[in-house]
């Protein structure tokens, strides 16, 4: 797909609709009227022995056709009408309509002639004195219709012309995402059915576990019947009693059975299809583009994994399984109860409208704080998370009250909203509880009526046994009743968790992971042209401006420069964790953005200022990267100097490290790290030197490490430490996006600019770093004189550690 894309849709109350509704109602209606008008014989005969004064078999036939023929010609004339609005003067098509415009009127106008030559003969002749009444109904409906539908085809023209201001555009970008006018993308509709096509996979459980389910309805279904058996037999002899307790007996055990199944295998369907789910949302979380992760809150997403999949879980499985039990409850119970009863059905079923009323309202009342109280709850619990993962922040600023201050606002906003629930709970379980009881009652009253006038006159009434089996079958209903309304509210819940659900499922990365070209070998070289970007995540700060160097392969590279900078951003366009906004980065003389980011993310290793660490095991850690033997594992952790204190732990290797694990220090962190990028064997080694200062052994292991890992690789090394960038080919330095200026320490040093400065600051402050926190800008520059004298001394002490 390329470049933006437009459809138009028409809405659905328009004429046309209109139009083939009453086409469509003519057509059934007057065969119904046919239909029921008599026996088969009669029908027959009408047919067979046909009379136009007397039969009314063409009119029906008439009916058929008009519905097929009207509804195919509104269609078309709808449909050339939509493809002129773009070409108006396309002469076909104007031909085409006209044709199916004359046709319409053209047959509606005969049929209408029919029906009037119809119903004046049958007038006359006083034929419909002898006619069933149906019969005549046709003969009116199809005259009414005739002309409405005439009067309908004369206007379509004029409606169609409509069209140009009712029709509702839909844009696509690229991606075939719909987008509105400012370019935006527009959420998806989303419907349970996709929600449904989601678990095709479960759709054999769930296929079971319906014939579970229609055993066990049946069951509930028999069983007050023969309850109100055995009340009735109870008046009659104990053999009767006993055979009918027996049959209620097994309806009831075949029912559990039944009931066990239904339960079981709906429950497995759920866990199976939320398994499914969680594994697929969080594969769609991890490969999104790393400025995703910059603007989207990680409780958000756990959230989401966690609860969002669980609500949605119940709701295709044993929600719908509930829902068809009810329905099925409903309808079984209802028809039965009308064989029992019809009179002291219609009296219950007269309740029905004030409670269905009801729950609409209070179902949309909820529905709505319901999902504000959803909200501020995920708020609660992003605060929660971040306070908790970063509790040795809190912990050192003290911020222990003003996270349970951030916590208890959200945490009283949800109780807020908590309250109004379970106010509107209880409000419509008391009002509903009223109608509802009340309603038993009124059958109640009038059943016992009917026991008294069948007992008075029989057969006009009802017998003692059916009233018990009836009001059991009230209460079947009631529940059922209750039970759906409780499921609407799940379901409800489950259409916004499964929009947030979709929303991620359906983004495109736009970094991928995988795919494009894969070189025979990387030469290691790096080229930057004319680079340029902006963090995404703040589109109005431009980090990096018209950024151009290389790197020769085989060489190291200093990036220095004062804080903020962009030297990290440089690295991070070099891993693809961002896509510049213009110019280009090339890698072995090959443009990043074709090759496969798995393939060259191989190539490259990075070890950065406070590397993460997993929490798994040490092995497992320095092998994150590849597949490893632990001879190879072994190698990189000595090359790194890591393998001493690692075998100094009691279990060695296999050391729990992270969260739940050993702590280990800085310096040994970062030399697990440079382990983890050794076994790769990577072609370029983007390094961040630490600004944090070590305890002078541990640096200098940690150095002696790097040092190791630099050899026979290219290297871009954001550099804090003086011998480092000494040693370097070439010095950039970067200064608010820009590269200020470029060359061998020597040559800057000598060109007395920003570099100089930088230096400067550093050995004043006596240490051999040369970056932050100083700005080159504010940084006061000592006297020429004293600042060379302390350049000697300082800088041997900066590189002698
Ligand atoms: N993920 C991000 N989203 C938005 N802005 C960012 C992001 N990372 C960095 N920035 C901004 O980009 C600019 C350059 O940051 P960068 O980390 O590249 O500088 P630096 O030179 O590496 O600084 P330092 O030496 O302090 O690490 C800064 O203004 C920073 O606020």
């Amino acid at each position: 797909m390329e470049g933006n894309r437009a459809y138009y849709t028409l809405p659905l109350f328009r004429y046309t609709n209109f139009v083939r509704f009453l086409v469509f109602l003519d057509g059934v209606v007057c065969v119904a009227l046919w239909l029921a008008g008599g026996r088969t014989q009669y029908l027959e005969d009408n047919v067979v022995h046909f009379d136009f004064y007397r039969s009314v078999f063409e009119l029906a036939c008439l009916s058929l056709l008009r519905m097929c023929l009207l509804f195919h010609f509104f269609t078309r004339i709808e449909e050339i009408s939509m493809k002129l609005l773009d070409e108006p003067y396309d002469r076909g098509l104007i031909k085409k309509r006209q044709a199916y415009y004359v046709s319409a009127i053209f047959f509606t106008l005969l049929s209408t002639a029919y029906a009037v030559t119809k119903g004046v003969f049958v007038l006359h002749e006083e034929s419909y004195k002898e006619m069933h009444s149906t019969y005549v109904a046709v003969c009116i409906a199809s005259l009414v219709f005739s002309v409405l539908e005439l009067l309908l085809a004369l206007a379509f023209l004029r409606m169609a012309r409509r069209l140009q201001v009712m029709r509702i555009v839909h844009r696509y970008n690229s991606d075939g995402q719909e987008i509105d006018e400012e370019g935006n993308t527009i959420k998806k509709k989303v419907n349970l059915r996709r929600l449904f096509v989601m678990a095709r996979d479960e759709w054999w459980i769930l296929g079971l576990g319906g014939i579970a389910l229609l055993v066990s309805s049946a069951s509930n279904m028999m069983a007050p019947l023969f309850f109100s058996f055995v009340v009735d037999a109870a008046l009659t002899s104990i053999e009767k009693v006993n055979h009918t307790v027996l049959v209620l007996l097994l309806i009831y055990i075949g029912g559990a059975i039944a009931a066990f199944f239904r339960s079981w295998l709906f429950t497995l369907a759920g866990m199976r299809f939320v398994a499914r789910l969680r594994e697929e949302l969080f594969a769609a979380i991890i490969k999104n583009e790393i400025a995703f992760f910059d603007t989207t809150r990680t409780g958000e997403l756990t959230n989401r994994l966690a609860s969002d999949t669980g609500v949605v879980q119940n709701t295709v499985t044993v929600n719908i399984s509930m829902l068809f039990r009810y329905l099925l409850q409903i309808v079984g119970s209802l028809s039965i109860m009308f064989v029992l009863s019809a009179k002291l059905t219609g009296v219950l079923l007269s309740c029905v409208p004030i409670v269905s009323i009801g729950a609409v309202v209070y179902g949309k009342y909820v529905q709505g704080i319901q999902k504000a109280f959803q909200d501020e709850l995920a708020t609660a619990s992003t605060v929660a998370e971040e306070s908790i993962s970063s509790v040795r922040t809190v912990r050192m600023f003290s911020g222990e009250d003003k996270s349970k201050r951030e916590y208890n606002v959200s945490i009283d906003k949800s109780y807020g909203y908590g309250k109004k629930l379970a106010l509107a709970g209880g409000g419509f379980n008391g009002i509903v509880g009223v109608v509802a009881f009340g309603a038993i009652v009124l059958v109640l009253w009038y059943g016992a009526k009917l026991v008294i006038m069948e007992k008075e006159h029989p057969g006009t009434g009802l017998t003692i046994g059916t009233l018990t089996g009836f009001m059991m079958y009230t209460l079947n209903v009631a529940m059922a009743f209750a039970f759906i309304s409780a499921l609407y509210g799940d379901f409800m819940k489950a259409l916004g968790a499964s929009e947030r659900i979709f929303e991620l499922l359906d983004r495109k990365s736009e970094v991928n992971i995988s795919g494009g070209k894969v070189l025979d070998g990387l030469d290691g070289g790096i080229l930057f042209k004319n680079v340029t970007f902006t963090y995404p995540s703040r589109p109005d700060n431009e980090v990096l401006k018209e950024v151009s160097f290389s790197v020769e392969p085989g060489k190291v590279v200093a990036l220095v420069g004062p804080s903020g900078g962009g030297k990290s951003t440089i690295v991070s366009l070099i891993e693809r964790f961002y896509d510049p906004d213009s110019g280009t980065i090339l890698l072995g003389g090959q443009d990043l953005s074709t090759l496969d980011p798995r393939w060259f993310r191989q190539q490259i290793s990075m070890v950065s200022q406070e590397p993460t660490l997993f929490a798994c095991t040490i092995k497992e850690n320095i092998a994150y990267g590849r597949e490893a033997t632990d001879e190879e594992v072994e190698e990189a952790a000595r090359q790194a100097n890591a393998h001493q204190f690692i075998t100094e732990f009691e279990e060695g290797y296999e050391t729990m490290v992270g969260e739940r694990g050993v702590r280990l220090s800085g310096g040994q962190k970062q030399r697990v790290a440079i382990a983890r990028s050794l076994i790769m064997n990577p072609s370029i080694l983007l390094l961040d030197e630490a600004t944090s200062a070590l305890d002078a052994e541990s640096e200098h292991l940690v150095q002696e490490a790097i040092d190791r890992a630099m050899k026979g690789r290219t290297v871009l090394v954001i550099a804090h430490r003086l011998s480092t960038v000494r040693n370097a080919s070439e010095v950039v330095v970067i200064d608010k996006g820009r590269i200020a200026e470029r060359g061998t320490h020597e040559d800057l040093l000598h060109k007395g600019g920003v570099y100089k400065k930088l230096v400067l600051r550093q050995l004043s402050a006596g240490h051999g770093h040369v970056m932050p926190p100083i700005n080159a800008d504010t940084a006061d520059i000592e006297e020429e004189g004293s600042q060379e004298g302390s350049e000697g001394s300082n800088e041997s002490n900066g590189t002698e550690r």
